[in-house]
């Protein structure tokens, strides 16, 4: 069994009022991929920015309980939020290349966090574009602004800046669900090879997905964990009516 990379405790957390995510607990695998599944609004996206604390961000939220990232309270009072949520990246829904050439997006993380070597950017971008396997459609289309890129091109761009600042786990929110079923099927295609080096943590809509690709599910369902284990067990033999309801297509 692979190693503890994140280990969840008695999670709460509020918007305001709203208690949206209840006394969650999860433990989550190194170089594993973990599904977060279930209906619209039960608190995947919130949990999953609970993990590089993207919450933060957000006014009036108040969090309790714990979240060790390789044993270590990512919520301790000393703890360096920008170091976090380089170790903990994450890809959004929609694709977010940033306003400028295909190297500036890759190269920019690693440039604020102080490299200025061009030989060594140079290389950290055609590492991390190899790794996001998009380094073959754009090795001459370097200087190109991102936004001329296909939807599917630019979202591996974006995996391909989350890799350059070289993180350990990466979070995904629905990262294919703006996308075609090509450009899909590669991002699935890179999501098994890039287990082997970094945890994935990936919401998604799409319960082939989920089948597919991870080797773990959670099922959520009004802020609370229903069920969490092997994805096969989760879809075969779940233990929660409310599961089997769910990914028989009852509800959601
Ligand atoms: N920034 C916010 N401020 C206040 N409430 C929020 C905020 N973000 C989410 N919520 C609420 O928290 C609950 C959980 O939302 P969340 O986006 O985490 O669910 P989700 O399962 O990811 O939904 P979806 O699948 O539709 O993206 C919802 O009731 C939502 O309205």
């Amino acid at each position: 069994m692979h190693l503890l990379k994140f280990n969840v405790e008695n999670l709460n957390l509020f918007y305001g009022e709203l208690h949206a995510l209840k006394n969650v607990n999860m433990q989550v695998h190194e170089n594993s991929v973990m599904a977060l599944i279930g209906p619209s609004g039960c608190g995947k996206s919130t949990f999953l920015r609970t993990l590089n604390r993207m919450n933060d961000l957000i006014d009036n939220v108040k969090i309790t309980g714990k979240v060790f990232l390789d044993n270590e309270d990512i919520y301790a009072p000393n703890v360096d939020v920008i170091e976090l949520r380089k170790r903990v990246g994450m890809v959004f829904q929609k694709p977010n290349p940033f306003p400028m050439s295909v190297y500036e997006n890759v190269v920019y993380g690693p440039k604020i966090h102080g490299i200025r070597s061009k030989s060594k950017l140079d290389e950290i971008a055609e590492k991390s574009l190899i790794s996001a396997a998009l380094w073959d459609e754009v090795k001459d289309r370097l200087k190109e602004s991102a936004l001329e890129l296909s939807g599917g091109q630019q979202q591996r761009l974006c995996i391909a800046r989350t890799l350059a600042v070289n993180p350990e786990v990466i979070l995904m929110d629905e990262p294919t669900s703006a996308l075609d079923p090509i450009s899909t099927a590669k991002i699935e295609e890179l999501i098994e090879t890039l287990k082997e080096r970094y945890t994935i943590i990936i919401v998604t809509h799409n319960m082939q997905q989920a089948g597919r690709i991870s080797d773990f599910t959670s099922f959520f369902l009004n802020g609370e964990v229903i069920e969490s284990g092997p994805t096969e067990k989760l879809f075969y033999n779940p233990e929660d009516k409310r599961t089997n309801d769910y990914i028989t297509g009852r509800f959601g």
